[in-house]
């Protein structure tokens, strides 16, 4: 893929986000605690940190929509795509969007495992690619994993550090 240098990235240190909308499967509580849990798990591997913000314009908004839903990427009801999520930059950029008609659960009962999703969108979010492996976080279909143990895979640690350098080196 491109060299780092060229790929979109954050340029601030901190990066804001807004949820502003929710899903009627999961309290709003174990949303925004999934949505903090997911951005900190790429986080804490780099020099980047984020912020977020119940009013005024974050850098990344992130809601629940159904079919057409403001962008040229309307959802395509239950299955098939569940969410997407825009590379860094201005307006959409960053921007994650999840889709309403999917059954999301908090990974103990049935649906699709929010925490598993919100981790590759964010990652997109980033500036990630899809990766061939896996078992990596960002391949490009969902897998059912438990959200125990849901971790970062060795190759996204890699991928992120070398967009953003590692945690530590200032
Ligand atoms: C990796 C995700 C978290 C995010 C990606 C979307 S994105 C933009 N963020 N990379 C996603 O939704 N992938 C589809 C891909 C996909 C699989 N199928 C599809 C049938 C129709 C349309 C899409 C799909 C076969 C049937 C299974 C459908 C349910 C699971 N869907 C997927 O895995
Ligand atoms: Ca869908
Ligand atoms: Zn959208
Ligand atoms: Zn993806």
């Amino acid at each position: 893929d491109l060299p780092s240098r060229n790929r979109p990235k954050w340029i601030s240190k901190v990066v804001t986000y807004r949820i502003i909308s929710y899903t009627r499967d999961l309290p709003r509580v174990t949303v925004d605690h999934l949505v903090a849990k997911a951005l900190n798990m790429w986080s804490k591997e780099i020099p980047l940190s984020f912020r977020r913000v119940v009013l005024g314009i974050p850098d990344i908004v992130i809601g629940f929509a159904r079919g057409a839903h403001g962008d040229f990427y309307p959802f395509d009801g239950p299955g098939g795509t569940l969410a997407h999520a825009y590379e860094p930059g201005p307006g959409l950029g960053g921007d994650a969007h999840f889709d309403e008609d999917e059954r999301w659960a908090d990974g103990r009962g049935l649906g699709i495992n929010f925490l598993a999703v919100a981790t590759h969108e964010l990652g997109h979010s980033l500036g990630l690619r899809h990766s061939s492996d896996p078992d990596s976080v960002m391949y490009p279909t969902y897998g059912a994993r438990d959200s125990e143990n849901f971790k970062l895979s060795p190759g996204d640690i890699r991928e992120i550090q070398e967009l953003y350098g590692m945690e530590g080196c200032r």
